[in-house]
């Protein structure tokens, strides 16, 4: 793929949430269907510092449902000693009101998050690895290798359970600890991960430090052995390269993006994280490039972000909130 020679041609575009016969002819080599994952519930509230009541974190999830998102993560089932903050996992799951068609996966780190999490109910599980070796040990207390093994034992009885199974690969494009991280060890930690069974891995930039160049140089060592559209990306936006990044993977045929609601997010052992890329940015940049996202009502999915980031005393990350709440015109585009 000449993708150099792909992004000199982007015209600009009107943005006003219908497609143009330019943006058609421009978006004939893109998706022309996306599926957001929405990660706030879980990537956007581990971080947090003081407990999220538990009635809070089911009436956000609930509020999200109700957004018509397609795809909410609602919690992880780990050891609450390590990420206390979602140690109400179980309750969390049990309570929320589950929409029929709609899937609510959860993160397992081990067999016994897997048991929690069958018990609970869950019919989709996301098991995570990283590509570098320190961080993997900083939030999984185990080497890759240990944890592929680990995760093959979790995916072993995960289809006993008949459950959908989703992997992630974190710090694809930089590790806190490392720095810069070999593209090899992405492409061999991904085929491991689609080898023990995921459908889908989600691409972590999980400090932010990707720009549209490392996911070119990912996605292209990635091609000969996986398919794009097996995979989606999950960006952080800590250097503002997020919504850049997702447009190069869109232009290599990846249809799945992982967002978070208000750009809530960080992982609580890689230092400097800040949020995930906003839901509502990618959906309002999405549907301007004409891209079908499904039935999200983008004005009920900012009122949702407004109101999490004021009982998280937090300022919100979404610049396209901001701007909604700033100016009546961007809000009669909505
Ligand atoms: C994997 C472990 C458990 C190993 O941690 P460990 O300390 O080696 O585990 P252990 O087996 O020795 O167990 C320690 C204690 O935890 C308990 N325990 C053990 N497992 C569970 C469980 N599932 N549920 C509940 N309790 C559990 C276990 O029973 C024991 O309790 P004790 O006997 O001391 O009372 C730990 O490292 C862990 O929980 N890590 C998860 C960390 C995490 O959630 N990180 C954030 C995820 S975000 C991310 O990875 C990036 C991502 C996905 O967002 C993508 C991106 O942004 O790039």
């Amino acid at each position: 793929m000449m993708w150099s020679s792909k992004v000199g041609r982007v015209p600009m575009l009107p943005c006003r949430g219908f497609a143009t016969s330019a943006q058609k002819e421009w978006s004939h080599t893109l998706p022309s269907k996306v599926r957001i994952v929405e990660v706030g519930p879980r990537d956007g509230l581990q971080n947090e510092r003081n407990f999220v009541p538990t009635r809070d974190k089911i009436r956000l999830i609930d509020m999200l449902t109700n957004t018509g998102l397609e795809t909410i993560e609602v919690t992880s089932f780990i050891s609450p000693k390590w990420v206390p903050q979602l140690a109400d996992a179980k309750e969390v799951f049990t309570s929320i009101q589950k929409k029929p068609g709609v899937g609510y996966p959860v993160l397992v780190p081990n067999l016994k998050g897997l048991e929690a999490a069958v018990e609970a109910g869950a019919e989709e599980i996301a098991i995570f690895a990283a590509a570098s070796e320190t961080f993997s040990r900083k939030n999984l207390n185990c080497s890759i290798e240990e944890s592929l093994s680990r995760f093959r034992q979790v995916t072993e009885e995960a289809k006993r359970h008949h459950l959908s199974i989703r992997g992630y690969v974190s710090c694809v494009a930089g590790c806190p600890f490392e720095g810069s991280i070999d593209t090899e060890q992405v492409v061999r930690v991904t085929c491991g991960l689609f080898e023990m069974g995921c459908y889908e891995v989600s691409l972590g930039d999980t400090i932010g430090v990707g720009t549209p160049g490392d996911f070119h140089r990912i996605l292209q060592a990635l091609q000969p052995h996986v398919s794009m559209n097996a995979l989606a990306v999950h960006c952080h936006d800590t250097r503002g390269t997020a919504l850049a990044n997702i447009l190069t993977a869109l232009q290599y045929q990846v249809h799945v993006v992982d967002a978070s609601v208000a750009g809530l997010g960080g992982c609580p052992f890689a230092p400097g994280a800040t949020g995930n890329v906003a839901t509502e940015d990618v959906i309002y940049m999405l549907r301007g490039m004409g891209i079908d996202v499904g039935p999200i009502d983008l004005s009920a999915l900012i009122a949702v972000g407004q109101e999490t980031c004021q009982l998280l005393g937090k300022n919100n990350n979404s610049k396209v909130a901001v701007a909604s709440q700033a100016s009546r015109v961007r809000k009669a585009n909505l």
